[in-house]
């Protein structure tokens, strides 16, 4: 049991569930500094440790699965640092560093493993993300689509969990021993407009010689694109991009950050978004004025110190 960090009983508490170390600041990380930086509780729930990841750089390739198989182990640390970088202090692997392996891409020997998240049984795990749920009674929930936002099995799997987690943390006959039923308010998937997905990708055509990729990815690359009228939040995380950055940083192994452009181990470069986007699919939204989207993924909550 992770002691939370002290605050108001009032505070806002959000909980994110991701697939591998990086995943969180890749899609959150402004979001994760801003709410921390404002004094809302932030829990992050790591699923496994991402030992089957690609390396880059070749001074670290001998941590990778086929040779000294301890990436795991160093990524762990490299999620340590990105977590300071946001100001991120409850920050949690699903069932303890290391229950669940990292399966792999789809359809790679490694989705076999017996210990891999493919293969893990849907409601043992999700019982580990209802104690998670019971203790730190978040208002909102922040996971993947159906699709884990690009068909990586271990973010289908972290998506399959989380909700069922939401659901079985409400059953008040659901293991009454890990605590009392909480129904958390709102759920939002991690999403990309596709009309901020084509100007991110104009930016990085006009960038031209001096982008600083060899390859540059295409809207095929970016997990979670939808249709605008999906998106229900855009949270602006402006303020904390240089948090966001220096957090990219740190999962050194999985992620090359160059100005406003970013670059996974395939060495395809990408916008790096200072805003966020969520699809609203449990609770309410918030009433909107003139935008078409809420600004921040506790809008409409009251704050309800009892929840
Ligand atoms: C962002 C993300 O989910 N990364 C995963 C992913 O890593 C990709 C994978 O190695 C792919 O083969 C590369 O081309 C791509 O550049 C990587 O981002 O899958 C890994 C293995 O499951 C996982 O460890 C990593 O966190
Ligand atoms: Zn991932």
């Amino acid at each position: 049991m992770t002691a939370l960090p002290d605050a108001p009983s009032a505070a806002r508490r959000l909980l994110l569930v991701h697939a591998h170390p990086d995943d969180e600041t890749i899609g959150n990380g402004a979001t994760m500094a801003r709410y921390a930086a404002e004094g809302a509780l932030v829990t992050l729930v790591t699923c496994t440790l991402g030992e089957e990841g690609e390396v880059i750089g070749d001074e670290l390739r001998h941590l990778a699965a086929d040779r000294d198989d301890t990436l795991g182990e160093h990524r762990l640390g490299e999620l340590a640092a990105a977590m300071a970088a946001l100001g991120v202090t409850d920050h949690r692997f699903l069932g303890g560093p290391g229950r669940y392996r990292d399966s792999g891409m789809m359809g790679v020997p490694s989705n076999k493993r017996p210990d891999c998240f493919w293969q893990a049984d849907l409601d043992e795990a999700a019982a580990h993300l209802v104690a998670v749920v019971r203790e730190t009674r978040p208002d909102v929930l922040v996971g993947y689509d159906e699709n884990g936002g690009y068909g990586h099995p271990d973010h289908i799997q972290a998506h399959r969990v989380a909700m069922r987690a939401y659901e079985l943390a409400a059953e008040p006959d659901f293991r009454p021993d890990l605590g009392p039923a909480h129904d958390i308010a709102k759920v939002y998937w991690n999403c990309m407009p596709l009309s901020v997905l084509e100007a991110g990708f104009a930016a990085l055509r006009a960038a031209g010689k001096k982008f600083p990729f060899p390859g540059v990815a295409g809207p095929e690359d970016v997990p979670g694109v939808v249709a605008d009228e999906l998106v229900t939040a855009a949270v602006d995380g402006t303020a904390f991009t240089d948090r966001k950055v220096a957090a990219m940083r740190a999962h050194r192994t999985q992620i090359a950050v160059d100005g406003p452009f970013f670059a996974l181990s395939n060495d395809l470069g990408q916008p790096m978004p200072a805003t966020e986007y969520y699809r609203l699919v449990r609770g309410e939204a918030a009433p909107r004025g003139a935008s078409p989207w809420e600004d921040d993924l506790f809008a409409g909550l009251e704050r309800n110190p009892t929840r």
